[in-house]
Parts: structure tokens; C-alpha cells; sequence
């Protein structure tokens, strides 16, 4: 089941610089953490009950290095909180949705995460999230 929209991924060259912005209309930085499984660096803003993630590369095969050449810096995914994530992903994929993962990966915070390829959500990657810690 989904519970709410964790985060919105922005894919950004310079995290320290991108966060500027946020900052500069009261919003504060938190959680900055390196995930060495998507190569990226990534930053979490509170905005309510949700999340601006900001997703800076850490490598030249990050997916974000590679969504970077191709687009440019904005948004990149959103992130839906599931409270059970092997159960939403045999959904997705019982309704015919291109999962990208066979069992969940390692998210920020040690989360665990699972992605759908935007070819089959109409344009936009989707990740689905379950918090062990919360
Ligand atoms: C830390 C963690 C967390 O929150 O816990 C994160 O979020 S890590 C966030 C970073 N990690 C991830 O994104 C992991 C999952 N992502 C991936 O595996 C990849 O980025 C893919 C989604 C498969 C796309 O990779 P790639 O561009 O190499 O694949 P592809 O050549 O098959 O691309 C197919 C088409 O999808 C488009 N495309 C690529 N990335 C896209 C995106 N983020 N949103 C919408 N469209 C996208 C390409 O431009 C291309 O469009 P055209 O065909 O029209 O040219
Ligand atoms: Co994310």
C-alpha cells in the first residue's frame, strides 16, 4: 500500500550549490549522506510531510551522471513510502509495470528501495520505499 510521497529526486551537478536555492526560501538541509550503491550524494530538504532529495553524482556511471548528459539538472523521480515493498512491487508487476529491480536495493538511510522504468509510468521514475527504521 502506498502510504505518502517520500521525496521528489532532483538530479543537480553541485549539491552544495543547488542547495542554496531551498535555503534561500527558508528550508533547511538535512540528512546528507553518500549512497555508494547509485553513486550519488544526495541531501534530504523537508517540506512538510515530504522531501526534496537533492542527487549529486558521484561517478561517470551514476545513473544521475548519465540523466544529467542527456537532460540537465531537475527533476528525476519520485518516491512513493510503501509500508510493505516486496507486496507493492508484486503489484506493479502483476500490473504489468517494468520493475528494474527482481528484489529491493539499499536506499538512503539504509532503506529499502525499488525502481520502475519510466517507459512504462509515462515519462517518470518511480521509486517505492520502505523505512525499516521508522
Ligand atoms: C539514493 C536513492 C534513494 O532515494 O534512496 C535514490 O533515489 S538513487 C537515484 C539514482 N538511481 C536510479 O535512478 C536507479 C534507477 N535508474 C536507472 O536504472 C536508470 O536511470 C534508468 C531509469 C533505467 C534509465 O537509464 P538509461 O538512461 O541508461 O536508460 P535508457 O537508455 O534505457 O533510457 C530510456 C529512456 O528513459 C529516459 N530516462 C532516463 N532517466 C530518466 C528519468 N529519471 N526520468 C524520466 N526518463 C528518464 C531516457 O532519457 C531515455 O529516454 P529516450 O528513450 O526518450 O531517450
Ligand atoms: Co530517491
Amino acid at each position: 500500500m502506498i502510504c505518502g510521497l517520500h521525496h521528489v529526486g532532483i538530479a543537480v551537478h553541485n549539491l552544495d550549490e543547488a542547495a542554496g536555492a531551498y535555503r534561500a526560501l527558508g528550508l533547511s538541509v538535512e540528512k546528507v549522506e553518500t549512497v555508494e550503491g547509485e553513486q550519488v550524494r544526495v541531501a534530504f530538504i523537508p517540506v512538510g510531510d515530504t522531501h526534496i532529495e537533492l542527487l549529486e553524482p558521484t561517478g561517470a556511471s551514476s545513473p544521475v551522471a548519465r540523466f544529467l548528459e542527456k537532460r540537465g539538472p531537475g527533476v528525476h523521480h519520485l518516491c512513493f513510502v510503501v509500508d510493505d515493498v516486496a507486496q507493492a512491487m508484486a503489484q506493479a508487476r502483476a500490473a504489468g509495470l517494468l520493475l528494474l529491480d527482481e528484489t529491493p536495493r539499499v536506499g538512503a538511510g539504509g532503506s529499502r528501495v525499488c525502481f520502475i522504468h519510466p517507459k512504462s509510468t509515462g515519462g517518470v521514475l518511480l521509486e517505492l520505499w520502505q523505512d525499516d527504521h521508522a
